[in-house]
């Protein structure tokens, strides 16, 4: 799905050669400051390489336009952006950015489901928790059904029993829906238990990569 060569950001990142599988779950883990986060923003374009080429597909993504590739390639942010408003207003808004039909509340409200948001749909999103405005906008991320889920530390602000299962109806929806998943997390609980690919980043590079 993703390829890269000779990928160098900065003096953030350097990765000679890797591949990330399509229709797998792909877990990156590494110490706080190793470019986790700036592995993610490579692969949809949010910045670009310094030096080297990255294929998606086998198309390479400096000749996709960066707006189609983030249709198909979408990013949950560390400290994903809500807007002022309802629920609803913030899980209608991923669908105007990306310019597709807008879906009805039933649909907005099977997707809460997934991610254990007990809430109406016209909650004010100033008075929820943080971790229930994260779980608003991997709400809205999921909605948004890309081919390509790029998640960074999707469950960070949520306690063990509330990650434990978010992350359950995650995979088992990327699963069943044939979905690719490459996700950043602090557990390595999760990676160990999901990570059909556990890529390790220590200091701007890859130092472990297992396929299980
Ligand atoms: N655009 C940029 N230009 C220069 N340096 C950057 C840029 N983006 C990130 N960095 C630096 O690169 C390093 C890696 O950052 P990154 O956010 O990718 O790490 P991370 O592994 O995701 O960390 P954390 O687990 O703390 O979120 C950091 O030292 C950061 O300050």
């Amino acid at each position: 799905m993703f390829t890269l060569e000779n990928v160098k950001y900065k003096d953030v990142l350097q990765i000679q050669n890797l591949k990330i599988h399509s229709g797998k779950v792909t877990v990156i883990v590494g110490e706080s400051g190793s470019g986790k986060s700036t592995l993610l923003r490579l692969l949809n374009r949010m910045v670009n390489p310094t030096e080297g080429e990255i294929f998606y597909n086998g198309k390479n993504i400096r000749e996709i336009n960066p707006v189609n590739l983030r249709r198909k390639v979408v990013m949950l942010p560390q400290n994903p952006i809500m807007f002022p408003g309802t629920i609803k207003d913030n899980l209608l808004i991923g669908f105007k950015f990306s310019e597709k039909p807008l879906v009805d509340d039933n649909k907005l409200n099977e997707a809460m489901k997934i991610v254990k948001l007990d809430k109406k749909l016209d909650d004010k999103v100033d008075k929820l928790s943080g971790g229930e405005k994260q779980r608003v906008a991997l709400c809205r991320t999921m909605l948004l059904e890309p081919e390509v889920f790029l998640l960074d530390e999707p469950s960070s602000a949520l306690d063990e029993g509330t990650e434990d299962i978010i992350i359950k109806n995650i995979i088992d929806y990327v699963v069943e829906n044939k979905k690719t998943l490459v996700m950043v997390t602090h557990s390595i609980k999760i990676a160990e238990e999901y990570g059909e690919n556990i890529l390790e980043i220590g200091n701007g590079k890859v130092i472990r990569n297992e396929m299980r």
